[in-house]
């Protein structure tokens, strides 16, 4: 099995490229949803969180009001590298349980979608990294659109990350979103046709 990891910064087309990597015949997995159901009500992580943030950041329903923990976090590095801390390790491991499942199934790609791929160390569980960089401008206007987060909070993300030429240095591979979508599609099947198949380990 041979194991991507995608990185990149905050909506930099990320999630386009999964689009197509699973057209292409990928599994793939998003840590963001990995994290968000590692911390569900009944959890370790849950509990943690409660005791290192209070009952302040819980809904009514009991669940991680991720907005208002997102507000605690981004405002201070030292609060987010304690959420760190708790997250990271309960999303490694729902990873690594689905990365077992899809070996045994003999799935010959599986593409993980990493923000913070080399921050976190999931860099190591890849075969290859492939980073999506996209223009700043454009990054703030698609990301206010889609998400609601106002400009300071993305910039909040964004200084929260590695940045683009940090990325593009480690990486194996750096898909550049600077035009259509239609481009972006060109350009990853480019990449996919030139990965040698049924080379799986
Ligand atoms: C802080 C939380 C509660 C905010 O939730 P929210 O629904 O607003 O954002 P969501 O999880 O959908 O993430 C959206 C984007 O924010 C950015 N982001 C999320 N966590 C971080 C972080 N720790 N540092 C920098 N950027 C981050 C990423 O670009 C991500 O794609 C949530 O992101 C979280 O639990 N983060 C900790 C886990 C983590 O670090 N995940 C991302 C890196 S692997
Ligand atoms: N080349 C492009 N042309 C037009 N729109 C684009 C392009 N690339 C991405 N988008 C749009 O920009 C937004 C952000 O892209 P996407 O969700 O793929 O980013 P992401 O890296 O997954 O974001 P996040 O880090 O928040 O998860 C989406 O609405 C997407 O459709």
């Amino acid at each position: 099995m041979i194991v991507i990891g995608l990185t990149g910064g905050i909506g930099t087309g990320k999630t386009e490229v999964t689009h197509v990597l699973r057209e292409l015949g990928a599994v793939v997995f998003e840590s963001d949803k990995l994290a968000h159901s590692s911390y569900e009500p009944g959890t370790e992580a849950h509990g943690q969180i409660v005791s290192c943030f209070g009952e302040e950041v819980l809904s009514d329903s009991g669940f991680v009001d991720r907005n208002a923990l997102g507000k605690i976090v981004f405002a201070d590095s030292a609060r987010r590298r304690e959420l760190e801390e708790i997250v990271w390790p309960a999303t490694r491991k729902l990873a690594l349980a689905l990365l077992k499942e899809e070996e045994n199934r003999g799935t010959e790609f599986v593409v993980v979608e990493v923000p913070k791929l080399f921050e976190s160390g999931w860099d190591k569980l890849a075969d290859a990294v492939w980073t999506v960089e996209s223009p700043r401008g454009e990054v703030n206007s698609r990301v206010e659109d889609r998400s609601g987060l106002d400009e300071s909070e993305i910039d909040a993300r964004v200084a929260a990350q590695l940045t683009p030429e940090q990325r593009i240095e480690k990486a194996d591979v750096t898909i550049m979103n600077d035009g259509t979508l239609e481009e972006l599609r060109t350009q990853i099947s480019r990449i996919w046709d030139s990965i040698p198949k049924n080379q799986s380990k």
